[in-house]
């Protein structure tokens, strides 16, 4: 079984991976994918393997054309205790002195201590496509700053909690995972998520406005699917220039450059810009006399 919530029948695993920390599938009748951490005994903590994983994933979803949506979520119930999470962020038993290590037996461990799931973060910001962080129980330290990044939140009414743990184990994501989130809730809630530590329920995670919609346990996956179907049913141009509008001004110049490359791709589709292309590799001057300057 791969999640209790998790119907077999709507999805197929994509069968390039063989993961160890989480599970990847695409939706047998829409371009979206579930991509899930798959660690529930440690409410789905990442350690450098899963987090590596998450970028595979990643970046292969990414590749896929006919793919608008990525879900990302965690399996559960825990076989110990039943209990449910999304991710509790690092594994704190494997930190050590310079990030989270791998286990000796990995190729990579001797690459030292790994704080990489700032990439995925940056990953998850940069996809052209519509990433929903899907909230079955805790998201908590990384696992939080994760649900903060991604582009739209869905939580379970009875499971999913939230709670920022970093400043309690030393760790600070002092990015996304708090200015960000100062952006979505304002900066007197961001703080005391930080400050305080409190754990908010999904209903006050909505009310706070990092949650967009709550819906009964039973009802999450389903939900989500149905929320892939509909972003894939709108334009892939107008979902990616969006994502990308809407991240500029908070990205700075790399905000600028993402949106600048797809601006830049729209150019060269244009008649004018393959006139451009042409006049250079026919070795004769640029006729641009047909092309408007618009306004
Ligand atoms: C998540 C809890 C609130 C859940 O509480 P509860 O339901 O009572 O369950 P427990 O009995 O506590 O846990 C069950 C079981 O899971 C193990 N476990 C849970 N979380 C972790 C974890 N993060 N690492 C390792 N193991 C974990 C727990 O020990 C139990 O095991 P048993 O063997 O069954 O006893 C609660 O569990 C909790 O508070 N967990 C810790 C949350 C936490 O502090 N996470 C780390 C925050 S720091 C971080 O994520 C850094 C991330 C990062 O890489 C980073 C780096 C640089 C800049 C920024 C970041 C960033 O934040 O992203």
């Amino acid at each position: 079984m791969v999640s209790e919530l998790f119907d077999e029948s709507q999805w197929d695993p994509v069968a390039t991976f063989d993961f160890e920390d989480i599970t990847y599938h695409r939706a047998v009748e829409s371009g979206t994918v579930r991509i899930a951490f798959d660690r529930p005994a440690v409410r789905n903590a990442f350690r450098p393997r899963t987090v590596d994983e998450l970028s595979d994933a990643l970046r292969h979803a990414k590749r896929q054309t006919d793919v608008g949506c990525v879900l990302l979520t965690g399996n559960g119930p825990s076989p110990k205790d039943g209990g449910w999470a999304f991710c509790s962020g690092g594994d704190q038993t494997i930190r050590g002195e310079s990030g989270y290590e791998y286990d000796g037996s990995e190729p990579r461990a001797s690459e030292g201590g790994r704080l990489h799931i700032l990439e995925v973060q940056r990953q998850i910001r940069h996809i052209p496509k519509v990433v929903v962080c899907v909230v079955p129980g805790w998201a908590v330290g990384g696992g939080h700053s994760l649900h903060v990044v991604c582009d739209l939140t869905l939580a379970s009414r009875e499971h999913a909690k939230f709670l920022q743990t970093d400043p309690d184990v030393a760790s600070y994501d002092a990015g996304f995972g708090s200015a960000y989130l100062a952006r979505q809730i304002g900066q007197k809630k961001a703080r005391e998520v930080f400050f305080l530590g409190k754990t908010y329920s999904a209903a006050e995670a909505a009310e706070m406005g990092m949650v967009n919609e709550v819906v009964p346990h039973e009802e999450l996956e389903e939900t989500a699917l149905a929320w892939g179907e509909r972003i894939n049913g709108k334009s892939p141009t107008a979902m990616r220039m969006l994502k990308y509008g809407f991240n500029l001004a908070d990205d700075g110049f790399v905000g600028q450059q993402v949106f600048a490359g797809e601006a830049t791709r729209l150019g060269y589709m244009t008649d004018e810009a393959q006139e451009g292309r042409d006049a250079f590799v026919e070795g004769r001057e640029p006729d641009f006399d047909d092309y408007p300057w618009h306004y």
